[in-house]
């Protein structure tokens, strides 16, 4: 399917950065990557080229206040301007947008809510929300454990400061009831479970980024690549059945699995043919690839059995993609979430050394959004 991704605010613009940097060269899946913010230092960071980088907001005094709901204000005084950039690119070509944004922040989640809704407007594909949840060091000065010292927002590891934001739990909190009702769904990435001990988000972006942006990639790059044809594909109705459009909570899961696709007959490298591939060793890579995606540690932590409906992409080398196992994993997710909507494909990748399972896993409960919710009581 074809994607547009638009990261709004900081953590968008880096998430839209690092989903551009792992589309595979020979499978693209997305129409266009735009980042937009208020600071043009954020967006000068960012690779995307220039003509899909949009500053916003300045001049008008709002872009320096924090106040979450003025920002609303200003997202839907923008929205028209921000719909206005994505024509540098080809939004009638996408089967679906991701909007990226970091919730805590005034920045992206201000905005958010009103470029989503202008966005369902002017475009018939859904309209998804890719949203990190921030963690509990952030606005709790006694949460981190790992800390350095009390009160301390820098790690022995890197150094890297970070103001507080005393009030990311009740902007999470308000700009989640916003994308209620307006984003078709919203996946979820929750920075606290991400976070190491004595971290940063600033520490920890990078890596927590790679790794949201792998998981985005397996679910909306599905199919075949390299002249390979998938068995199954999940194509974008697929991905719409599953996340719904009633702003459904999504959580992401994945495991991989190296495997050796090659064998050189002459023990040097010298002669490296395709390696003939063990019907029980395909079956035993999927069957854990599948295990370490559902079971394993999700985007968003929640009970995979109160998910309404759930989605398993198995990729790899063709060889490695045991049929059987996958739609025995299927069967498998199935009896895992509560609802009966599982969908399952494979996405062949004859030049990888590696087999994946994403698991998708949607309209779940999490208690995380209920402690964001009790923080924001709190306050
Ligand atoms: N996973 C991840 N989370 C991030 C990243 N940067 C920031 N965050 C989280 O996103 C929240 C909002 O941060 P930003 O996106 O920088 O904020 P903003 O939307 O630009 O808004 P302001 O800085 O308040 O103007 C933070 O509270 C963090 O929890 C990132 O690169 N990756």
């Amino acid at each position: 399917m074809q994607l547009e991704v638009i990261g709004v605010g900081g953590a968008g613009c880096r998430i839209a950065d690092a989903i551009r940097a792992v589309e595979p060269a020979d499978h693209s899946f997305l129409t266009d990557v735009f980042v937009f913010d208020t600071d043009a230092a954020t967006l000068r960071r960012t690779v995307v080229p220039e003509s899909h980088r949009h500053r916003y907001g300045q001049g008008t005094g709002i872009d320096a206040d924090d106040d979450l709901e003025r920002r609303f204000e200003m997202g839907e005084t923008h929205a028209e301007e921000l719909l206005e950039a994505l024509a540098q690119g080809a939004p009638h070509e996408a089967d679906a947008f991701l909007v990226a944004v970091g919730l805590g922040g005034a920045t992206g989640g201000g905005t958010a809510p009103a470029l989503v809704a202008a966005l369902q407007q002017r475009y018939d594909a859904p309209v998804y929300v890719l949203a990190t949840l921030p963690a509990d060091r952030e606005f709790d000065p006694d949460a981190d454990a790992g800390d350095t010292g009390p009160h301390s927002r820098t790690t022995a590891a890197t150094g890297n400061a970070e103001p507080p934001r005393p009030t990311a739990a009740s902007n999470a909190v308000a700009t989640m009831e916003r994308l209620e009702g307006l984003a078709s769904a919203v996946v979820c990435f929750d920075n606290e479970a991400w976070l190491r001990p004595g971290e940063t988000v600033a520490d920890a972006r990078d890596r927590c980024n790679r790794e949201l942006a792998g998981r985005v990639a397996a679910v909306f790059a599905g199919g075949g690549s390299d002249g390979s044809v998938a068995q199954n594909v999940i194509d974008a109705s697929d991905v719409e059945r599953i996340l719904g459009n009633e702003s459904a909570i999504v959580a992401l899961g994945y495991g991989d699995q190296d495997v050796e696709t090659s064998s050189s007959r002459f023990g040097l490298g010298l002669l490296s043919t395709d390696r003939d591939v063990e019907t029980s060793e395909a079956v035993s890579a999927v069957e854990t690839v599948v295990r370490k995606g559902t079971h394993g540690k999700l985007s968003l932590e929640c009970d995979p059995e109160t998910a309404a409906r759930g989605l398993l992409v198995v990729g790899g080398p063709p060889t490695w993609l045991n049929r059987q196992a996958i739609a025995e994993g299927r069967r498998a997710l199935q009896s895992t979430v509560s609802g009966n909507g599982v969908l399952g494909g494979d996405a062949p990748r004859p030049d990888d050394e590696t087999v994946f399972a994403a698991v998708v896993l949607a309209g779940v409960e999490s208690e995380r959004l209920e402690e964001l919710r009790a923080a924001d009581r709190a306050v």
